[in-house]
């Protein structure tokens, strides 16, 4: 089993996370609070309340985690490419891919990391939603006081399967949008690369940063529904399952709610996936 590719998706991972993850929690909390006008007004309030560590909220412990979720997508995407079309990464260079193999590996990937990143990305949810300053003498402390102290705090309010609070939406959300992810790249790369050439940097950028858009606009209904789920539960239970979540959205809000977040997905997309895949197949080459 090529391990290498698991060190890879782990390190790109993280280069990709911090850099986009001041959009995110802005993005989070656009989808699941009703209280901004929209995303500069997000951005103007939270820096005014917050300073710049508010954008920075919740990226400890993701940073932990995409050592194994990223790890995991990309380690079981090469792992199941592997199986389903005996070539290695190496080899895969050489020929024209099968895409039928890629989304179905992608897909595979996407179900399995899915579970993993669940836990990781409630927690994430929850501490990027809390609009709190920082904790100061004769300030009420927020509800959570980091990841750790969020994780045992669900764990006692909400017991273990609190922790998994949205996990099926999530699910939804990666399997065929992480299909998708990797058939765009795969297809963009060949397609930009001449016949006999190795893919060159500027191709990773770009076909990584188009594979982020394209899967984010595919995943981002469910991306909200998902991010609602996670934050159902806090104070009191507003929806009896996804479909629920799905419709009292959408009577409330309209149809537009799914759309919540849309562009800024994408412009997160683009940059964090572009240097993503850029690292992994650097550090790939690196390593093998
Ligand atoms: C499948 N879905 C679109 C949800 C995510 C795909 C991209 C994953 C990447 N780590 C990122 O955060 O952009």
């Amino acid at each position: 089993m090529p391990v290498e590719e698991f060190v890879a998706g782990w390190i790109s991972g993280a280069a990709g996370l911090i850099l986009g993850h001041p959009l995110d929690t802005v993005k989070v909390r656009l989808q699941t609070q009703n209280v901004y006008r929209g995303i500069v007004d997000c951005v103007i309030k939270t820096y005014q309340r917050e300073s710049v560590l508010g954008f920075f909220k919740g990226m400890s412990f993701p940073i932990c985690s995409v050592a194994v979720v990223n790890s995991v997508l990309f380690g079981t995407y090469s792992n199941s490419l592997l199986l389903l079309s005996s070539t290695s990464h190496q080899d895969r260079k050489a020929q024209p891919p099968n895409y039928g193999h890629i989304f179905v590996a992608g897909s595979i990937a996407g179900f399995v990391q899915a579970y993993c990143l669940a836990p990781f990305d409630l927690i994430k949810v929850r501490l990027q939603n809390q609009t709190e300053p920082r904790a100061r003498p004769g300030v009420a402390p927020s509800h959570y006081r980091g990841p750790l102290h969020c994780a045992r705090t669900i764990l006692r309010e909400e017991g273990p399967r609190g922790l998994f609070r949205g996990a099926w939406a999530l699910v939804l959300r990666d399997t065929p949008s992480l299909g998708l992810y990797f058939l765009t790249y795969e297809g963009l790369s060949w397609w930009l690369t001449s016949d006999g050439k190795e893919r060159g940097s500027a191709t990773m950028l770009v076909a990584g940063g188009f594979a982020g858009i394209i899967s984010w606009v595919v995943a981002t209904p469910l991306d909200v529904v998902k991010a609602r789920m996670q934050m159902d539960g806090l104070k009191q239970q507003e929806y009896r399952g996804l479909l629920d979540c799905m419709v009292s959205s959408a009577r409330q809000e309209g149809p537009g709610v799914f759309f919540r977040g849309l562009t800024l997905n994408s412009a997160r997309a683009f940059p964090v996936n572009a240097v993503t895949f850029f690292s992994y197949e650097h550090l790939l080459r690196f390593l093998s």
